[in-house]
């Protein structure tokens, strides 16, 4: 076992990461804060509820918690304002108050909609993340909680930390390999922001990762934790440093939104996304070859970097003004300068993105 510090002063809380540790879940939800006798809901979706929710509840029961659920449909469809009235209800009708707290069993879908309950339950009662998946080394730690609207994505949110994240990685060897894939892309966005040697280790070690070796997936997503935390730490609230985390997600949520939730997975867009930007780079004046360098990073793990021909610039590009970064007219985009570096670069020309979103269509993609 393994902690990791997220260091945000009274926000402060652990990463806890390794194997077994659903089994002490209700010694580690006493460590968090939780009061026994208290009321705990636990939100997780219908493909991982039948595998760990019996095993969690039978574990918090016996630590003398009383447990409340709530199975939400699988999948990005259900980051929603509908979903979320339906888990305030059963939240309300069980009673809970504000001594309770909300459990996110499950992957980014689950934690960011749960976590977004947690946060506006009687304003605010405690939450603890238990990820599942692979992605969700990100999207566990840093606070960021939402729902999607049509529109656009995470349009409606909060930052509000978790008081603890129990990552059980034993959970991660039932994930389907699309779901391994999707996750890899954030695990190397990690490398490619802020960790050179990190990035090139990930392609190195695709075909373990790829496979779930247990020791190269455990090195990986420590790796990809600690970033995370370090740059949380330093910028809670994005006021600068953190939008470094958005690399490829200026496009990617843009693909999210256009395609329909759920047709492309998250990781899946931000890929093509880190191309984009990758491509975006060389346009601003970087070299050819960190866009051939990171395609390469990102076929290892199996990840497209191209965008269907059906998907319309016009409409990728409209959904980009609703991007949390662009103010006054103008697209901020994360770009690459080399691989482990990236700068903020705030107002690239429309013209510009117009003509990456065409480069990334016209490849021709499976996909
Ligand atoms: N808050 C953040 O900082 C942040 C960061 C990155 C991504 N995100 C969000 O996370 C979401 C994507 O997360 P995700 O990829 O984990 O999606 P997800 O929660 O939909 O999980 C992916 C799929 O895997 C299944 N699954 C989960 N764990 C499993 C397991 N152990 N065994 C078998 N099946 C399992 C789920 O049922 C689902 O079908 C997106 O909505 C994205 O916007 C948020
Ligand atoms: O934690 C962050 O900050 C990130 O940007 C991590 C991203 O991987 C994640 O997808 C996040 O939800 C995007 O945030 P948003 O503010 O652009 O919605
Ligand atoms: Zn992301």
């Amino acid at each position: 076992m393994r902690r990791i510090q997220v260091s945000l002063g009274e926000r402060s809380y652990p990463i806890v990461i390794g194997s077994g540790l659903l089994d002490g879940i209700a010694e580690l939800c006493g460590e968090a804060g939780f009061p026994v006798r208290s009321s705990l809901l636990v939100v997780s979706d219908n493909s991982v509820a039948p595998l760990y929710l019996d095993g969690l509840t039978a574990k918090l029961e016996e630590g003398g918690y009383k447990v409340v659920t709530h199975i939400i449909p699988a999948g990005e469809a259900s980051k929603s304002l509908t979903v979320y009235e339906e888990v305030m209800t059963t939240a309300i009708k069980a009673g809970l108050d504000r001594h309770s707290a909300v459990l996110a069993l499950g992957g980014g879908v689950v934690g960011d909609l749960a976590g977004f309950v947690a946060a506006t339950y009687m304003r605010g009662i405690g939450f603890l993340q238990i990820p599942t998946t692979i992605l969700a080394h990100d999207s566990s730690v840093g606070g960021k909680v939402a729902v999607n609207h049509p529109l656009a994505k995470n349009m409606i949110g909060a930052f509000y930390q978790p008081k603890m994240v129990v990552y059980d990685l034993d959970t991660l060897a039932t994930l389907p390999p699309r779901d391994v894939r999707s996750g890899l892309a954030e695990v190397i966005k990690h490398g490619l922001i802020l960790d050179r040697e990190f990035a090139y280790w990930c392609r190195e070690h695709a075909a373990e990762l790829l496979s779930l070796q247990p020791e190269a997936l455990g090195y990986a997503l420590e790796r990809g934790c600690a970033i995370k935390a370090d740059v949380v730490g330093e910028d809670e609230r994005e006021h600068g440093l953190r939008a470094i985390l958005n690399l490829g997600h200026t496009i990617g949520h843009a693909i999210e939104a256009v395609g329909g939730y759920g047709t492309f997975l998250h990781g899946e867009a931000i890929s093509i996304g880190m191309a984009g930007s990758a491509l975006v780079a060389a346009k601003l004046g970087r070299p050819q070859s960190l866009y051939e360098e990171t395609v390469s990073m990102l076929t290892a793990l199996e990840l497209p970097v191209t965008l269907p021909a059906q998907y319309s610039v016009d409409d990728i590009i409209e959904a980009m003004m609703h991007d949390k970064k662009f103010k006054e007219g103008r697209i901020t985009f994360i770009v690459p300068d080399e691989i482990g570096a990236v700068s903020i670069v705030e107002g690239v020309e429309e013209s510009v993105i117009r003509e990456v979103v065409g480069q990334l269509k016209k490849e021709g993609s499976p996909w």
